[in-house]
């Protein structure tokens, strides 16, 4: 129980009706999940407004309400608190409620269109192998402590949020590292959080079905460093187009990473092979079982992000070395006649062609280079005809399956993808839509040193069809064929 004066704290209030000394058991912004005396908080949406549910909320038992537009009518028994902003407010409320987790530990915020889950999930192996106790809030699962949970968002919201980081503080753990996405930026969720530091990535074609431009999703994405304050640290990706924009008037203390340029942290990999890479950062060589140019990358991030947080450069080094590779992302296995099948989640153009360069970097071109990829239904459908055009420019064969269609007709998604097939690699696809069927097609075609890579999955273990998720796994069906055909 808190007092509803207690969380208002730091919200910036336009009008109040009724007490706030009111004891508050829970915050809640869906009518549906309402509880004995808690705050309803409501929320405008791209589907429903929550200020259409004010009143189921009070029927339900809410004792006290955050809200932007005046209801028609005002209850006696419970307390009115009018904002500019219901979404901020949520945030600074949940952040109370939880009496302010993110000011007990150091927490990180990983933010660009591709690497977040890498690098979150690396800062948290590797901070665990230093010895400390470390949370963890991915788009692939959540760890508190020694306990871990399927994730359902990138960046949940600010109540769950701020529950996980409470947990973490009571688990005794030391560090978070989160992925702040850029629908969490522009929906306040992390608001209210205390950073002590954020690591930009890079920026790419992602997300227009929301952002509608490339400036407002990359607006979105600064507002984020320019959030920080002072005492934080911003560490960016000198290689990126954006990676100076993200920093500029940006009050924390700056570090620029590169493969390419001088930067505060520079990197540059000396040797290649599938199980790993020989990196030098700053003029000191580490074994790395990580392979790519974004890998590099992702990890002088997250050196510089080590070192930042106060680890020495030779336990980084030496931590760096034992990293392995996160679920689902350039997760490969070899078969019985030297088959080589990578599972990979790269479902932007930006991620595919950076998967099929490293894969380029290392093949010998003796071998073929078959791809299998779609593209999710109800999302940005501008990608669909760049990576179609992308698997077939780097590729020998392409066949372009469905990847989570949703509630559109897969055929039309696969049709948008086929019309951006330049002319003259037409004969290099084929289509087949069930997922299934072109994963076994695939290792059906490849002989004795091919590779396969399956995109846009990664670690998911479902193909979602109408809202529908059914079980499905690349890495899974991948292995069994590849045993079925004795490969
Ligand atoms: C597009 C988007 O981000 N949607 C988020 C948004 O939902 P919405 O705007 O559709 O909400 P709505 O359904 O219109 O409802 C508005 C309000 O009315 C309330 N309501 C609604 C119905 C009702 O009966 N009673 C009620 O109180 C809702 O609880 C809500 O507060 O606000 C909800 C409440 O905060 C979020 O749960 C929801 O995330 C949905 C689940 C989602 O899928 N979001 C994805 C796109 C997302 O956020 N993805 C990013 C990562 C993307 C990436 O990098 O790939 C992420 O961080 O996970
Ligand atoms: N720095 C990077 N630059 C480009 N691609 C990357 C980078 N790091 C990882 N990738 C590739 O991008 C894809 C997504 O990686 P990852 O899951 O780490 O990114 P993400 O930002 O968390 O994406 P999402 O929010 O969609 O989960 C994978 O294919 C991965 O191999």
């Amino acid at each position: 129980m808190k007092k509803l004066k207690d969380i208002l704290y730091k919200v910036s209030i336009d009008a109040v009706r009724g007490s706030t000394s009111i004891d508050i058991s829970d915050i809640v912004f869906d009518s549906r999940k309402i509880t004995p005396n808690c705050v309803f908080i409501a929320q405008k949406g791209t589907i429903s407004n929550g200020h259409d549910y004010i009143e189921k909320a009070i029927e339900n038992g809410a004792t006290a309400i955050v809200y932007e537009d005046d209801p028609a009518v005002f209850s006696d028994h419970v307390t009115y608190i009018k904002v500019a902003d219901a979404n901020k407010a949520l945030a600074f409320i949940a952040a109370n409620f939880y009496d302010n987790p993110s000011e007990k530990l150091s927490l990180v915020g990983v933010t660009g269109t591709n690497g977040k889950t890498t690098i979150a999930t690396l800062l948290h192996q590797l901070f665990t192998k230093a010895g400390y106790k470390v949370g963890l809030l991915s788009t692939v699962k959540i760890v508190i402590g020694n306990d871990a949970y399927t994730a359902t968002h990138t960046t949940p919201d600010s109540i769950s949020i701020n529950n996980y980081l409470n947990q973490m503080v009571q688990a005794g753990c030391s560090y978070c590292f989160m992925e702040v996405s850029s629908h969490g930026i522009a929906q306040k969720r992390t608001d209210a959080l205390v950073f002590k530091g954020g690591i930009f990535t890079n920026l790419s074609h992602d997300h227009l079905d929301y952002h509608k431009t490339f400036a407002e999703y990359r607006n979105v994405k600064k507002s984020f460093f320019d959030s920080l304050p002072k005492t934080a640290f911003a560490i960016s990706n000198a290689d990126d187009k954006n990676g100076a924009f993200m920093l500029q008037n940006c009050d924390a203390k700056k570090t620029m990473y590169s493969i390419q340029n001088v930067a505060d942290v520079n990197g540059k990999i000396i040797e290649s092979q599938f199980n790993g890479m020989l990196l030098n950062i700053n003029n000191q060589e580490v074994w790395v079982q990580l392979i790519g140019k974004f890998n590099a990358s992702n990890l002088l991030a997250i050196y510089a992000t080590a070192l930042e947080l106060g680890l020495s450069k030779e336990e980084v080094l030496v931590h760096l070395s034992t990293l392995q590779s996160v679920s689902g992302r350039f997760q490969f296995i070899v078969s019985k006649t030297k088959i080589t099948a990578i599972v990979d989640y790269a479902h932007t153009p930006d991620a595919l062609e950076n998967v099929l360069k490293t894969i380029a970097e290392i093949r010998t071109f003796n071998e073929q280079l078959f791809t299998v990829v779609g593209c999710g239904g109800n999302r940005d459908k501008e990608k669909r005809p760049v990576m179609a055009r992308i698997a077939t420019e780097n590729s020998d064969t392409v066949i372009l399956t469905s990847d989570n269609p949703r509630n559109e007709d897969p055929f039309e998604i696969l049709k948008e993808m086929e019309a951006g097939v330049e002319a003259q690699n037409t004969n290099k696809y084929l289509t087949i839509e069930d997922r299934h069927q072109a994963i076994k097609t695939a290792c059906k075609m490849a002989k004795e040193g091919d590779i396969i890579l399956i995109a846009g999955k990664g670690h998911e273990d479902y193909q979602e069809i109408k809202g529908v998720k059914h079980h499905f796994n690349d890495l899974e069906e991948v292995i069994n064929f590849l045993n079925e055909f004795n490969k």
